[in-house]
């Protein structure tokens, strides 16, 4: 593979040049970012040592990873396509946009579909992906490394299971990042400081993520552990389900599955 070309570097390429660029995973290619905003280019050109442009031709055996919004793909496929063909490898990170539409924007049917999240920055994502049978063993194993930098790799034999994965860990992170939010908030409504609110929000969210992790035990039975019955916690849980909030979370991530799988490169989807 000669060279691994990110188009756009947003909140998600970012996070995923950053685990390239820090020597993870990418020993062989050099990466170069094409980045359309010229604000946001130079900001990276000072924080990321590689080569960060506003437009970029690939070379026909050139890996290509796909960071734009899914309303941008067709502009972009229209300013390269006619420089790629059979042997480029795509990899896409961006949601509904399916192997097909990819296949035929792209003119090569290598194409490796993902969906990453954002704790990625930090080694800790979890990224789902699918290929087509056309990609080759090498791309294939290359791929794997370097998605194995951004943290945990699954891969799913149907691609329906990617438009489901962005409603669970696509996602998810907003999940969490909003009960951190309910969670600082309250704090603040009952008095304390918005500085020590955000510690007892951080805290707890990142400490029980953590401990989720170490235990490996059903999330339910960390939460008995908590809940003393008729105790504190169960006043809160009890709340919660009377107002079935357990099901309704579960149709916000439902309703996430659903946007994914009408996302598609339609400018209007
Ligand atoms: N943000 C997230 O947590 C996740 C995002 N995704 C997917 O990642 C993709 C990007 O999302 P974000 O990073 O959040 O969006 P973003 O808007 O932060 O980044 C997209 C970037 O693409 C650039 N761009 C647009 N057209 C371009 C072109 N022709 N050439 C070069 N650069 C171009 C834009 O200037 C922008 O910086 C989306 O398709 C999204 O579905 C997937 C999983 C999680
Ligand atoms: O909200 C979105 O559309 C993107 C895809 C998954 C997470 N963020």
């Amino acid at each position: 593979m000669a060279n691994l070309i990110m188009y756009g570097c947003g909140h998600m390429g970012f996070p995923i040049a950053k685990a390239i660029l820090d020597g993870r995973g990418n020993e062989a290619s050099p990466l170069i970012i094409v980045e359309a905003d010229r604000e946001k280019a130079d900001l990276l050109r000072r924080t990321l040592a590689c080569d960060v442009v506003a437009s970029h031709r690939p070379a026909p055996d050139d890996a290509l990873i796909l960071a734009v919004k899914p309303v941008d793909t067709r502009p972009l496929a229209d300013s390269i396509n006619h420089a790629m063909g059979p042997d480029n490898l795509i990899v896409s990170v961006m949601a509904g946009v399916t192997t097909a539409e990819l296949s035929e924007c792209f003119r090569t049917r290598q194409v490796i579909r993902t969906i990453p999240n954002t704790p990625c920055l930090i080694g800790q994502g979890i990224t789902v992906f699918c290929r087509t049978p056309e990609v080759t063993g090498a791309h294939h194993a290359h791929t794997l490394r370097l998605l194995g930098c951004l943290g945990q790799v699954v891969e799913v034999p149907e691609e329906a299971m990617i438009d489901k994965a962005t409603g669970i860990s696509g996602s998810g992170p907003a999940y969490v990042f909003y009960l951190a939010e309910a969670l600082r908030d309250c704090a603040v409504e009952m008095g304390f400081s918005r500085s020590d609110a955000w510690s007892l929000a951080t805290e707890t969210v990142a400490g029980a993520g953590a401990l989720l992790r170490a235990r490996q035990e059903d999330p339910t039975t960390l939460r008995h552990e908590v809940m003393t019955p008729k105790g504190t916690t169960a006043a809160a849980i009890d709340h919660l389900e009377r107002h079935h909030v357990g099901r309704i979370m579960q149709e916000a991530f439902q309703a996430s599955w659903q946007r994914a799988a009408s996302l598609g490169t339609n400018p209007l989807g």
